[in-house]
């Protein structure tokens, strides 16, 4: 199985390199500046579960042709046009789509860009960081990649992931409902990212805090009703393993969002929260805590875009 990833970022390059430590045929799309630091030295992740240091296979857009089996899409929601135009090369053979991004949205879009057939469903659970000099930085000792079809014509290259997969280092798992798994995450994410980005502090801190708690089981609450609400209501078992991660106290666990803040990256705001707080107004939802959060989070958008154009 021949399989791209596009992106060599924190999720891209952890899993890409974790299945080219397997012995997989994985080759990187990347941009100019990106490939420049592969090809000096190599794909570099530190990681509880050992790390990983070796040449990888790099590819830039105007090298590319269409003789992969697999596109593992691994951009932040804001380069997802930039990405489509990318892969659109590959995208004329028998490639199928595997994307990695947190939300949703992201399906309708590549469903009209390449047709719902070529477009897996799939998310994954990791901490990570690419740091400025391009090492990728795995933050606690999880990391699990759960995909599925949402065509049956998809479940034979599920199939064939799986068993080409043996041996790898991280939890790989063939979702039988991937799209209600999609959901679930996104009311972790859209909870977690909420909280942590609201509070600028990891859940730990929060939960220290007499309100803290509460707030953050209100702020799920919201995100499961909008689910809900959509016919996508998290699996009892989900929620309930969701609020122990949630208010765990001491828990070091912030969103990859805060990093991002605090790094003084561009957010995925539309995308985890925007989206979701549109269907809340479509549905009729009112959802307070998610929408200050989303207002915060806007507000920080607006003066880095700021800040960034008079420099
Ligand atoms: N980091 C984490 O812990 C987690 C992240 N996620 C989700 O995963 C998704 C990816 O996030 P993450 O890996 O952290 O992001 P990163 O910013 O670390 O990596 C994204 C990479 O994609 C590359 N890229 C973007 N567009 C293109 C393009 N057109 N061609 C080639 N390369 C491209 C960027 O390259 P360049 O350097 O050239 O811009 C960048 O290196 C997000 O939706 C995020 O929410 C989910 C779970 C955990
Ligand atoms: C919820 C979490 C931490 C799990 O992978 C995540 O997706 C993120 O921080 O972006």
């Amino acid at each position: 199985m021949k399989i791209l990833v596009l992106g060599a970022g924190a999720t891209g390059g952890y899993f890409g390199g974790r299945l080219a430590e397997a012995g997989l045929d994985v080759h990187f799309l990347v941009r100019p500046r990106r490939q420049a630091q592969l090809k000096g030295d190599g794909l570099r992740v530190e990681s509880p579960l050992g790390a990983i240091h070796r040449a990888v296979a790099t590819l830039t857009r105007d090298q590319l042709d269409d003789g992969f089996d697999l596109i593992i899409l691994a951009c932040k929601a804001w380069d997802l046009g930039a990405a489509i135009e990318a892969i659109a090369p590959a995208m004329r053979g028998q490639a199928r789509i595997l994307p990695l991004l947190n939300g949703l949205a992201h399906l309708g879009t590549l469903d009209a860009a390449f047709g719902g057939e070529a477009v897996l469903g799939g998310l994954c659970q990791i901490a990570a960081t690419l740091t400025p000099e391009g090492t990728i930085r795995h933050l606690n000792p999880f990391s699990a990649l759960i995909f599925g079809p949402r065509q049956d014509s998809q479940r034979p290259l599920c199939e064939a992931l799986v068993a080409a997969s043996a041996g790898v280092r991280f939890d790989l798992r063939l979702s039988a409902d991937i799209v209600q798994e999609m959901w679930e995450k996104w009311v972790l994410i859209a909870t977690l990212a909420g909280a942590t980005c609201l509070m600028r502090a990891p859940i730990g801190a929060i939960v220290a805090q007499p309100d803290g708690a509460a707030l953050i089981e209100a702020m799920l609450a919201e995100s499961q009703a909008i689910a809900a609400s959509a016919g996508h209501e998290p699996r009892a078992s989900v929620l309930a393993r969701f609020r122990g991660l949630l208010t765990e106290a001491g828990s070091p666990l912030a969103a990859s969002m805060l990093r991002d803040v605090e790094a003084g990256n561009p957010v995925e705001v539309d995308h985890i929260l925007g989206d979701l707080l549109g269907r809340a107004d479509a549905a009729g939802l009112g959802a307070p805590l998610l929408h200050a959060a989303r207002c915060q989070l806007g507000i920080f958008e607006a003066q880095r875009r700021l800040s960034a154009g008079s420099r």
